[in-house]
């Protein structure tokens, strides 16, 4: 099967990384690629690293260029996606790497973006419980937030098997800088990022907080309330979170550590790219660097009787452009792992 695909934002960060995916594609032919101010360039001037295709001229992000391609990437703003995504014809797959239709909840899109509601697309991330199945055959997916990514994959395992408490979740994250997207700037410049690690959005107002509440709310069955603190760490990319959660005792007695551990290692032993790594060992972002796996390492703590999972991503691929291919490939009905790197970079 050969499909056509478009990608919007392919001057950005998230939209580079697609294509940087979709080249390697075995199914894939890309089609237009769009962008906004540097509508005109040679991507080889934005994406120097896109050897293949550096020739290719972008477009503008408009309806009528990426109409009629059999999938479309929106690797745009928050707002912007939502927009074109409801021009496009009902048979095209759009993939929206923002944040527009990730939640369920109108009150908390409006509480956390401040804007109206643009509905709710299945959830592109397909190690959590049932949601494989829900990929298959969509014609619309949302992929998921960097850190909710790695803060569902830590946590999901043990709220699916009823083993910790919806009221005592603690996650810290620390993101490499392009996180924050090519365009941010001031913030980011070398001489303030590089030797220093700094908090944001501390005190329950990123505007991940809601997702990762919801996607493990879902995994409970029950609300979960979650206290979530980004970090800006020194490096490109990358996102290390540590995520703590109370263990709750079952049928009155305490819940071992090797019982824990079993219930991540069901939910991940079948996956291609999440692992609980053996014991012992922790994960690195730089393991991870450039390819579509999650690792991941836990601990019980038995004096605070708390679950300790650390899971390291790469954020632009695992965390939204090799998430989205892979949700492509499920709705398609493809090899799960076509187009996406199984070995990452050293050193
Ligand atoms: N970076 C990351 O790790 C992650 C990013 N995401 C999401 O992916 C999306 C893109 O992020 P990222 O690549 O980091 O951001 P960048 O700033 O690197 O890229 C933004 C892209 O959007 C284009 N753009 C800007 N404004 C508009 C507009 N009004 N209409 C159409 N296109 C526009 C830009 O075009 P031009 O350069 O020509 O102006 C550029 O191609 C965002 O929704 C982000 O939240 C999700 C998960 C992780
Ligand atoms: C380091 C950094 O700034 N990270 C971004 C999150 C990137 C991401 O996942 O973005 P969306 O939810 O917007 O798609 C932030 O905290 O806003």
């Amino acid at each position: 099967m050969t499909i056509s695909v478009a990608v919007s934002g392919a001057s950005g960060y998230a939209g580079g990384e697609v294509l940087r995916l979709l080249a390697n594609h075995p199914n894939v032919t890309i089609g237009a690629i769009t962008a906004h101010s540097n509508a005109g360039s040679r991507l080889g001037e934005l994406q120097p690293h896109l050897h293949g295709l550096a020739s290719r001229i972008l477009e503008d992000t408009t309806v009528e260029n990426l109409a009629g391609h059999d999938v479309v990437f929106l690797a745009l703003p928050h707002g912007a996606s939502a927009e074109i995504a409801a021009q496009l014809p009902e048979g095209t797959m759009v993939i929206d790497a923002g944040a527009d239709h990730r939640l369920q909840d109108a009150a908390a899109w409006e509480k956390f973006y401040g804007s109206a509601h643009a509905g709710t697309w299945p959830y592109g991330l397909p190690e959590l419980p049932g949601q494989r199945e829900a990929l298959k055959g969509a014609t619309r997916i949302a992929v998921p937030g960097c850190y909710p990514t790695s803060s569902l994959l830590a946590l999901a395992p043990g709220f699916a098997s009823n083993l910790l408490q919806a009221d005592d979740v603690v996650i810290v994250s620390a993101s490499g800088t392009s996180g924050a997207g090519k365009a941010a700037k001031v913030n980011l410049i070398g001489s303030e990022v590089m030797g220093s690690m700094s908090p944001y959005g501390v005190g329950g107002g990123h505007r991940h907080t809601p997702e990762i509440e919801q996607g493990l709310s879902n995994a409970a069955g029950e609300p979960v309330t979650v206290s979530f603190t980004p970090t800006l760490a020194p490096m490109s990319r990358g996102i290390l979170t540590t995520a703590t959660a109370k263990v709750r005792p079952q049928a009155g007695r305490s819940v071992t550590a090797s019982e824990l551990r079993q219930a991540w290692a069901d939910a991940y032993d079948d996956e291609p790219f999440v692992h609980l790594l053996p014991e012992g060992q922790w994960p690195s972002t730089k393991s991870v660097q450039g390819s579509n796996h999650a690792v991941m390492q836990l601990a019980f703590d038995a004096h605070t009787g708390r679950v300790i999972v650390t899971c390291a991503i790469d954020n632009l691929t695992k965390g939204t452009a090799g998430g989205a291919v892979q949700s492509m490939n499920i709705a398609l009905g493809l090899d799960e792992t076509a187009g996406l790197n199984l070995q990452g970079v050293a050193p």
